[in-house]
């Protein structure tokens, strides 16, 4: 039984009391952690100094997801800060066999992530340096959007070529995760599951992170 893992956006946190909102989700797998630059996407939040903060008090190891221009130069950075896992997006590195390697090196999980129109084929070969593939499921941006279905094929397309070449890599879903999209999510062949509204818009977050599981499970 795969285990499926949920970790939490603080994108959708009260950002005044962030370390309650960290306890809140205690039960989770992971804190997911979205930097945005007002360039890569049309959003901005939280940089480096606030998530050494976070990394300081959180309860849960740090997800982080680099919405950022210039991932090559940040990108380490953050694993330095002691981030578990760091995913900076394709479309905005240049040299990503070489970043996801000195990301490791850092001592932090190398992830990459694709947006909604961005096809997985072309880095199918480069899969073995990484131990997360983020299918983005909405544009990114903003918490709240609805999930994006044409995004399964992909999904399914990545979870295929992972295990037809008996790599070991997850793939992370992020965006419009709820109790009706995530087993869709499951079926295609993800395990970790990026979910901000669905958990921080519930009075009880705890409930909410054991009603995805329950949701997303299937008889694999
Ligand atoms: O990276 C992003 C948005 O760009 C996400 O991590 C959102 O924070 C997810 O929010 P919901 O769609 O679950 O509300
Ligand atoms: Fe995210």
């Amino acid at each position: 039984m795969t285990h499926l893992r949920i970790n939490p956006s603080i994108l959708s946190a009260d950002f005044v009391n962030l370390e309650a909102e960290l306890q809140r989700i205690s039960s989770a797998d992971a804190v997911h952690v979205d930097v945005m630059d007002n360039h890569f996407v049309p959003n901005l939040t939280l940089g480096l100094p606030v998530v050494r903060r976070i990394q300081q008090v959180s309860p849960l190891p740090l997800d982080v997801h680099l919405m950022i221009e210039d991932a090559d130069r940040w990108a380490p950075q953050y694993a330095e800060a002691g981030a578990a896992s760091v995913t900076f997006h394709a479309e905005a590195a240049t040299a990503p066999v070489k970043l996801a390697r000195e990301l490791r090196d850092a001592g932090a999980k190398a992830a990459m992530a694709l947006r909604p129109a961005t096809p997985v084929e072309p880095y199918l070969d480069m899969l073995g340096e990484l131990d997360m593939l983020l299918v983005m499921t909405v544009e990114p941006g903003f918490g709240g959007q609805s999930f994006l279905d044409l995004t399964l094929p992909k999904i399914r397309r990545a979870a295929s070529a992972i295990e037809g070449a008996g790599l070991d890599l997850v793939i992370q879903v992020d965006g419009g995760i709820t109790e009706e999209t995530i087993l869709r999510a499951a079926e295609a062949g993800a395990t970790v599951f990026v979910a901000g509204s669905s958990v921080y818009g519930a009075d009880d977050a705890a409930s909410a992170i054991t009603a995805l599981r329950t949701a997303g499970f299937r008889d694999a």
